[in-house]
């Protein structure tokens, strides 16, 4: 399986209207991946948290509309990164959209650990409440977006739904981006699965992105990494590897499930 990550670069002087039609042309070009990935809240930046309530839109909304029909086009599966969701009750959630190579919406994904303390994020944004997994050919992707990064309990629930890819947009700040790093290779390897975790670039609402996009494989190495700029990160991925290191170095099997709860 080819995945192309795209590490998009989100700057305030491009409307978000621009960008989603400049990103739309991106995933076109990428007929040929099996799966593309976007990155966390790209339309509008995962920390310009002022725009969040004017940029919010249905879950068919524009960026929804606009993406479907880019997968549809490149025939790929399109992990599509999140928009702020304003669903049918008004509240707002950080959601994470993936379409078939058909334009069809075949998961949605709501943030369940949302950033900011007692800012931002945190306070504007609902909280989505249950993990989600999604079949692609071959294999099945866990979904987890940005902060939910650093909750190894909600890594291992997908892993025990099936997940063989965890799959990670993220808008990360250059500032903890060793952490980023560390933790996308740590969740790779406690869970035994392939780690795709792609952020943007550039620097909105004063905030540094550490891009840095990477894919980590089931023994924790690392296929590919991105520098801090605009870039499309293209790595063939292969189940066989998921099941072939889980058989030879068998630790899942020794899980004791539940132990997160008190
Ligand atoms: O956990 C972090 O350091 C960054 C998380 C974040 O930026 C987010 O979830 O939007």
């Amino acid at each position: 399986m080819r995945a192309s990550l795209l590490q998009i670069g989100v700057d305030p002087s491009e409307s978000v209207n621009s960008r989603r039609a400049r990103v739309a042309s991106l995933v076109r070009e990428q007929t040929g991946s099996d799966l593309v990935v976007l990155p966390e809240l790209w339309p509008v930046g995962a920390f310009a948290s002022d725009l969040f309530a004017t940029e919010a839109e249905p879950l068919t909304g524009p960026t929804h509309d606009a993406m479907a029909a880019a997968a549809r086009d490149a025939g790929v599966w399109l992990h599509a990164g999140s928009v702020i969701e304003r669903s049918d009750d008004g509240a707002l959630y950080n959601t994470a959209l993936v379409f078939s190579p058909d334009g069809r919406l075949a998961a949605t994904y709501r943030k369940i650990h949302r950033f900011g303390f007692d800012q931002g994020e945190a306070v504007l944004l609902g909280a989505g409440d249950r993990p989600v997994t999604v079949g692609l050919p071959g294999t099945t992707a866990g979904l987890a977006t940005c902060y939910d990064l650093r909750f190894p309990e909600l890594f291992r629930q997908l892993t025990a739904a099936g997940a063989e890819l965890l799959v990670v947009p993220a808008g990360w700040p250059a500032r903890r981006r060793a952490h980023w790093s560390l933790l996308a290779r740590a969740r790779a390897v406690e869970n035994q699965c392939y780690v795709l975790a792609c952020g943007t670039a550039g620097t909105y609402a004063g905030v540094q992105q550490a891009g840095h996009s990477v894919v980590v494989d089931p023994w924790g190495e690392v296929l590919a990494e991105a520098g801090p700029d605009e870039e499309v990160l293209t790595v063939d991925v292969d189940p066989a590897t998921v099941t072939r290191t889980r058989a030879d170095f068998p630790v899942l099997r020794d899980r004791v499930l539940g132990l997160d709860r008190p």
